[in-house]
């Protein structure tokens, strides 16, 4: 019958079995032959990964994603992973580093059989959420054809979704922060097997932002594994090595261009333009208005000043699509810029350092510089955000006169080869005026501009290399002007060293994002956020840079302050919030208080008043009569004798005394009883009191409401009451107060006037008078 489906034959059991049998001997076949060509393959002259003694998935998966020829650190770097060795390998930026690696990783597990039963065998770490993802994407294109379960562990997502899926992945690729998470709170999650550790941008990730997180990774990982190590910057160090376990003898470093003349591209045109601080904002809206037609990458130094420029310089309309990128933004707003600006033909992007490495933006034009990066390494890195792999590129490096020497000399040592230019005076621009207006009009803006300004300076105070970096020369007043600022902020300042801990800390933090505000999935800081209700002021001294505050902020806290900074001797401080209920751990805690004067001379994150009330609300509590008496210790009689001296009363008698009028247990009850009767009393009293009050209010209420009607009392007066409410809680309404009380005032005794069938109550001014008042009301 037409269109009927024919059945599939059924096998006998036993045909199945024989032919598992042989698909299986044919693997073992196969396999056999793969580690035969492997030990017998002579890397030279290979150019193709055809010619690579590699598995038919990874193959297939390279051939489907036009992968053909190899770049140099592949041809030299696969085929000695591929026999097991650890590697450290170095090339330049763009040069196809990625897939050095993941060959490897696959061919690994592959060769292994591995299953979803084995658990892990291979791990990538990357120091940023954005790297991360961008190989796993390599790798989902060039694995498609195996059959392992792979996943991405970077945070910004449900923190609990991740845990239940990876304990079943074969291949992870995570950032160290997020996985340390897991290790230690999913249950299941083994790395007992694993076979390959891979640390792109290796020195980053073993430098001293990751140090503790990655040493307590790999207490966790097995001895017998391999492990590779790749960056354009590759470290040596012996200790890095020895931290993981990693032999320099056994572990073969490969330079692909270590006998280049430069370590960064050649299809790369580097230039510096000297630029004093005060007119970098306006050199730089200079080049965006002359390259609209082009794909900019601008880095800063911190996310504030990425902040602030985008926010700023989108109100100047500069006539190519902006957008901004730095540690602070929620995850999903990271993936939208990253991948918008992929796609993008012409933009700029404004970032910060968390998109230095690694990321691979197609078609790039130039990367900007507006502050010169902390070390050559960095500088490097940046630059190589475009010229990658074939396509070509430019660099521009804004440097100021006092960081130019220093600058030159870390650059040539680092055999980077770059050009001086000069701006055309007819195509200099000048946004000063437009910047001043604006944080004129704008707080925010203004607001954003103090903390760009604070966090640059800061920035330059931390930097380790003082022949670039020189604090003393920076021109405060003038940057503050060229921002658009009245005046320059002031900053306090920490210690150096704990400055250092505190930029690597929050490095981390920003690079890794597991704790910081836009990642809402750490378990940790969910719980907490359940526990408390944030207010504007949490938020705020959440922040990383408490120095960094607004004038109306500063005039808030500063009455609080002076009087502990008097205390501290600490003269050249301008703020001085030391601490506040925001669970910092205790141990942050202790090295708050134990390195003393030298912390005092600091600036710091969250380190601020405990006993500072957290919202309007709060504020308000603290002070209302309840809360005062809540907290007041019990009340205690004192006598006073001749002298005006103050006694206890027991001390004028006796224990013979005492004891005439009873055990202590009976005149404790007898003294309890007669004290409760009183409280009644007075609580009637207090409650008539305050019934007089509500009825008096309500009827002053109608009153307003008929005069209003009338046109006797004009809306100034109803503002009037909301100021006088309002001022309990903002001094600058507390000016205003008492003269629009006086006219309230005026006002209340007309209006008691005109109603005249209530009844007049004189405010009662003793205990008697209150008595009077309350039994005449029961009366009633
Ligand atoms: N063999 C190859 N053939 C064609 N294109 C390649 C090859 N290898 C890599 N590429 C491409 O080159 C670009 C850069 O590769 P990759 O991101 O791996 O560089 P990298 O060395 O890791 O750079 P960085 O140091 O900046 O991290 C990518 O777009 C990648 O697809």
């Amino acid at each position: 019958m037409s269109g009927a489906r024919s059945r599939p034959k059924k096998q006998s059991p036993t045909k199945r079995v024989n032919e598992k049998q042989l698909k299986r001997e044919r693997d073992v076949k196969e396999l056999e032959d793969l580690e035969r060509r492997i030990s017998d393959f002579d890397p030279k002259d290979v150019t193709t990964f055809t010619e690579l003694p590699i598995s038919k998935p990874t193959a297939n998966g390279l051939k489907l994603s036009h992968f053909a020829t190899m770049t140099e650190i592949q041809k030299q770097s696969i085929p000695l992973a591929l026999k097991g060795t650890d590697i450290l390998g170095a090339a330049k930026t763009g040069s196809g580093k990625t897939l050095a690696f993941l060959i490897p990783l696959l061919e690994t597990l592959y060769r292994d059989r591995w299953t979803q039963q084995d658990g892990l065998g291979a791990l990538v770490l990357s120091p940023t959420r954005e790297l991360a993802i961008q190989i796993f994407d390599v790798l989902r294109k060039i694995g498609r054809a195996h059959s392992f379960s792979a996943g991405l562990v970077i945070g910004g997502k449900d923190a609990q979704a991740e845990r239940d899926r990876i304990s079943r992945l074969n291949i992870l690729v995570c950032t160290p922060g997020r996985l340390l998470q897991h290790m230690d709170q999913a249950a299941g999650f083994e790395m007992g097997n694993l076979k390959i550790l891979v640390l792109d941008e290796a020195d980053r990730i073993l430098d001293m932002g990751f140090r503790k997180t990655i040493d307590a990774i790999i207490q966790h990982l097995p001895k017998n594994r391999q492990t590779l190590l790749f960056s354009a910057t590759q470290t040596k160090s012996v200790t890095d090595l020895a931290r993981l376990s990693l032999s320099p003898n056994a572990a073969e470093y490969i330079s692909a261009h270590e006998k280049a003349s430069s370590s960064t591209p050649t299809n790369l045109q580097q230039y510096y333009v000297i630029t004093p601080l005060p007119e970098k904002l306006d050199t730089l809206f200079g080049f965006l208005k002359t390259h609209l037609k082009a794909k900019v990458l601008v880095f800063a130094s911190s996310s504030k000043q990425v902040r602030f420029m985008f926010e700023a310089f989108k109100t100047l309309h500069p006539g190519i699509p902006l957008m901004h990128l730095h540690g602070r933004q929620k995850q999903t707003a990271r993936i939208d810029v990253t991948d918008r600006f992929a796609e993008s033909r012409y933009a700029c992007l404004f970032c910060t350092d968390i998109a230095a490495r690694g990321l691979d933006f197609p078609s790039v034009d130039w990367v900007v510089q507006l502050d010169v990066p902390e070390d050559a390494d960095t500088y490097i890195h940046r630059v190589g955000r475009t010229a990658r792999f074939d396509s070509t590129g430019r660099a521009l490096l804004l440097v100021t006169p006092s960081e130019l020497p220093g600058m030159q000399a870390r650059l040539e040592a680092k055999r980077v080869p770059i050009d001086k230019i000069t701006i055309k005076e007819s195509k200099k621009k000048t946004i000063r005026a437009h910047l001043q207006a604006l944080c004129f009009k704008n707080p925010e803006i203004k607001y954003l501009a103090q903390k760009a300004f604070i966090s640059y300076c800061k920035s330059i105070f931390i930097q380790k290399d003082k022949e670039i970096f020189k604090f003393a020369d920076l021109p405060a007043e003038e940057f503050a002007e060229s921002l658009g600022l009245p005046g320059a902020p002031r900053i306090k300042f920490l210690s150096n060293q704990r400055a250092k801990e505190l930029k690597n800390k929050s490095q981390q933090k920003l690079d890794d994002s597991e704790s910081d505000d836009s990642s809402s999935e750490g378990q940790g800081k969910s719980a907490k956020t359940k526990e408390t209700v944030r207010t504007k002021y949490d938020r705020m001294f959440e922040r990383q840079n408490q120095s960094v505050l607004s004038q109306h902020y500063m005039n808030l806290i500063k009455d609080d302050n002076n009087v502990r900074q008097q205390d501290e001797n600490d003269d050249d401080g301008f703020m001085s919030v030391k601490r506040r209920d925001h669970g910092l751990s205790d141990s942050d805690d202790a090295s708050e208080t134990e390195t003393g004067q030298r912390e005092r001379n600091s600036f710091g994150p969250g380190i601020v008043d405990s006993n500072a009330p957290v919202s309007n609300r709060q504020a308000k509590a603290a002070l209302s009569k309840k809360a005062t008496l809540k907290n007041r210790p019990n009340a205690t009689k004192l006598v006073f004798d001749d002298d005006g001296k103050p006694h206890a009363i027991y001390e004028f008698e006796d224990e013979e005394g005492f004891k005439k009028h009873g055990d202590a247990e009976t005149q404790k009850t007898e003294f309890i009883n007669r004290e409760e009767q009183r409280m009644r009393k007075v609580d009637v009293v207090d409650k008539a009191v305050a019934k007089e009050k509500r009825k008096e209010k309500k009827w002053k209420q109608r009153e307003r409401e008929r005069l209003a009607e009338q046109g006797d009392i004009d809306d100034e007066e109803y503002d009037g009451e909301e100021m006088e409410e309002a001022s309990e809680v903002d001094d600058a309404h507390q000016r205003h107060a008492p003269e629009k009380r006086k006219k309230w005032f005026e006002e209340e005794g007309r209006a008691k006037r005109v109603k005249t069938d209530d009844i007049e109550i004189d405010q009662p001014k003793t205990l008697d008078d209150l008595e009077a008042l309350s039994l005449s009301l029961l009366h009633k």
